[in-house]
């Protein structure tokens, strides 16, 4: 969803070019070492009938200048409008923000000033050139004339688009616009750049040239990069992750560290009656280790779960049950983030061996 900015007076207010101030002690938490720093972060709206709905409930997050930051969810977590009050195009219901220094709810100009923002949503005008698109952006964002035209040229080298500047944005492929939006949203220099599903309805191919080119960009520049991502794939190249589940921080960590504090392996068995295995499973088990029947088979966790596959394959084909299948997989992101929201991430079912 794009971060609705109609609901705040603050969106409407015009970009200044004046240049920004520093923030005065004890307006918000601030450790230099952060690009983001959030505490007790709660976002409401007014929903049908009176009722209220909490988008974003008490979010305490921390993300270091220069870290690749992903930001997990199920439709609906709150993550649009996260990144709609960290860009300071909603105003907070409560809590404290603050982006590169500045207070989100004090000192909102100056916070817009240090953030570019990659939307869901094309905001490219198709029927301008490559040239004409970010010429505007500029205009907008105050740069000074003499600067727009080399501006233009530095941010079109490394998006690989140059030789395309005269082009109309409709002649530009999926990949190519959204490098173009990455590189308007450049041409301010923001210190922070958030991107809401910066590669969603890109083919492989071009989800990785973007990837490959933001990492690009984090290098040279030393940007922080805030990405939501349904792609755990991508999320697992981040330095760190957060999820959140129904506008609250559920997990915050690498993505090494949150595998292992899942632990133990799935070991997932394909039968040829799954009713019954999970009986006998359960029987042959350690103790107190749930064991589930999915679309996956028959699968349970466990430590060292390649050790137990023959113990469990004896078990099963002494009562008589075939095993067509069997296999132990190390914890994955997505075991992560249903350990953290009781649902999986991922829209296709998941294969044995290959899923949870
Ligand atoms: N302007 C608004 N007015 C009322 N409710 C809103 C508004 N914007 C968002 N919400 C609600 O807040 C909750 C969080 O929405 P949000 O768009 O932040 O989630 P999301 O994690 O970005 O979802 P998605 O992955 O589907 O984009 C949802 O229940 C949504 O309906």
């Amino acid at each position: 969803m794009q971060p609705s900015a109609g609901d705040d007076a603050l969106a409407a207010a015009p970009l200044p070019t004046a240049e920004v101030t520093a923030p005065s002690a004890g307006e918000a938490p601030h450790d230099p070492g952060y690009a983001i720093s959030t505490r007790g972060l709660v976002k409401s709206y007014p929903g049908p009938d009176g009722a209220t709905v909490d988008a974003v409930r008490g979010l305490d997050l921390d993300v270091r200048r220069g870290e690749t930051f992903a930001f997990l969810g199920p439709n609906g977590a709150g993550k649009s409008t996260t990144i709609a009050l960290l860009c300071a195009l909603a105003r907070p219901t409560s809590g404290h923000a603050t982006v590169a220094g500045f207070d989100v709810a004090t000192q909102p100009h100056a916070v817009r000033r240090q953030v570019g923002i990659l939307f869901q949503h094309s905001a490219l005008d198709p029927d301008l050139t490559v040239e004409q698109n970010l010429r505007i952006h500029a205009r907008l964002y105050g740069l000074p004339r003499r600067d727009v035209r080399r501006r233009t040229a530095e941010v079109l080298e490394p998006a690989g688009l140059t030789d395309r500047r005269r082009f109309p944005v409709r002649a530009l492929s999926g990949g190519m616009r959204r490098r173009l939006e990455i590189a308007r949203q450049l041409l301010h220099s923001p210190s922070v750049l958030f991107l809401d599903e910066p590669t969603t309805g890109l083919d492989p191919h071009a989800r990785a040239e973007i990837w490959e080119h933001l990492r690009a960009l984090r290098d040279r520049l030393g940007s922080t990069l805030f990405v939501t991502t349904h792609y755990l794939e991508e999320a697992e190249n981040c330095d760190r992750i957060a999820i959140i589940d129904g506008g609250r921080l559920v997990a915050q960590g690498t993505p090494l560290g949150l595998k292992a504090e899942i632990g133990d392996d799935r070991v997932a068995l394909r039968t040829s009656d799954d009713g019954r295995a999970r009986e006998v499973v359960a029987q042959a088990a350690p103790p107190d280790r749930p064991v589930t029947v999915d679309a996956d088979g028959t699968w349970l966790r466990v430590p060292d779960g390649s050790a137990w596959i023959p113990r469990l394959c004896a078990a099963l084909e002494a009562h008589g049950i075939a095993v067509h299948a069997a296999s132990a997989t190390p914890p994955t992101l997505d075991d992560v983030f249903f350990h953290h929201t009781g649902r999986s991430i991922t829209t296709t079912p998941a294969t044995i061996g290959g899923g949870r």
